[in-house]
C-alpha cells in the first residue's frame, strides 16, 4: 500500500499503461485485457492488472496535470517496482498539419511548468522518451500501417487560457516545431529517468485549438483504439 494506492506489492505488473482518465483505464481493462483484477479504487484512480497476448500488463489512471501524474508514477516505480511506463493520453493540436485523431509519439517534452526549473535550480533539463520504447512503438505503427508523427510536445499547466491578454498562447511553441499540448509528459519522463525506469507517451489529438474541431468526451473514452493497441503492442515488447 502507498499513500495513494491500495495495491499490495506484486499486484501491479512491471509494464503499465497510463491514461489520465481512470475510466479510460477501466475501458482498456474491460475491452483489451484478460483475467483482470482491479487493484486500486483510492480517489477513484482506478488501476487494473490483466494479461494481453499472455503478458502481464497493468493499466492505471494518473489524473490530470504534472502534480497528479508525478504522485502516481513515483509510487508505481519506487513502491511497486514498475519498470516500463507508457502514457496513452489525449492532446490538443496548435498546428495546421497536425489533425484531430492523429497519433503522436512524444520524443521529448517542452514545458511551461515550473517543476523542473525548481528541480534543476533554474537550468533546463530536456526530458526524453526511452529510445527502445520509442523505436518499438514506431516499428509497431509501421507494421500495422498506423501513421504516427514523432516529435516534441508541450506539457502545460494551463488548459484554459486568458486569450484577451494572451491571444496566441501556443504560437511560440508551434514556431519551434512543437506538435501539440498535453499536461503530463515532462513529469513522466523526468521521474522515470531519475528512477532508471523507461517511459514513453503516446498521444491522440482530441481537439484542434486553431480550428475548434473536437472529439466528444464519450468519443475520447471509447474511440482511442489505435493508440490503445499501439500502447499494448509496445508494452508486450518490453
Ligand atoms: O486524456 P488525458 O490522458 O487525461 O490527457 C489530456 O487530457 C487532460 C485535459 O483534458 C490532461 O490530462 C491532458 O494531458
Ligand atoms: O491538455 C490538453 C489535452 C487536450 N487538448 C488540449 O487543448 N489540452
Amino acid at each position: 500500500m502507498s499513500a495513494h494506492n491500495e495495491a499490495k506489492m506484486g499486484d501491479i505488473a512491471e509494464t503499465i499503461l497510463l491514461p489520465g482518465d481512470p475510466l479510460r483505464a477501466k475501458y482498456i481493462a474491460d475491452n483489451f485485457l484478460e483475467d483482470v483484477v482491479c487493484y486500486n479504487k483510492v480517489r477513484g484512480m482506478l488501476g487494473f492488472t490483466g494479461t494481453y497476448k499472455g503478458k502481464r500488463i497493468s493499466v492505471q489512471g494518473t489524473g490530470m496535470g504534472v502534480p497528479s501524474i508525478s504522485i502516481y508514477t513515483h509510487e508505481l516505480i519506487t513502491q511497486y517496482g514498475v519498470k516500463n511506463l507508457i502514457r496513452i493520453g489525449t492532446c490538443g493540436s496548435f498546428n495546421h498539419d497536425v489533425n484531430v485523431r492523429d497519433v503522436i509519439l512524444a520524443m521529448t517534452s517542452s514545458t511551461d511548468s515550473g517543476i523542473n526549473k525548481n528541480k534543476f535550480k533554474g537550468m533546463d533539463y530536456a526530458p526524453c522518451a526511452d529510445f527502445k520504447m520509442l523505436s518499438d512503438a514506431h516499428q509497431v505503427a509501421t507494421s500495422k500501417g498506423i501513421h504516427v508523427k514523432a516529435g516534441n510536445i508541450l506539457t502545460s499547466d494551463v488548459f484554459y487560457h486568458d486569450l484577451e491578454n494572451n491571444p496566441e498562447p501556443f504560437k511560440i511553441w508551434a514556431d519551434y516545431g512543437v506538435l501539440a499540448v498535453e499536461m503530463e509528459t515532462t513529469a513522466l519522463y523526468t521521474i522515470a529517468a531519475r528512477q532508471k525506469a523507461k517511459a514513453l507517451s503516446i498521444l491522440t489529438v482530441s481537439d484542434h485549438i486553431l480550428t475548434g474541431e473536437a472529439t466528444s468526451a464519450e468519443e475520447r473514452q471509447t474511440t482511442l483504439h489505435t493508440m490503445i493497441e499501439l500502447g499494448l503492442e509496445t508494452a508486450i515488447r518490453q
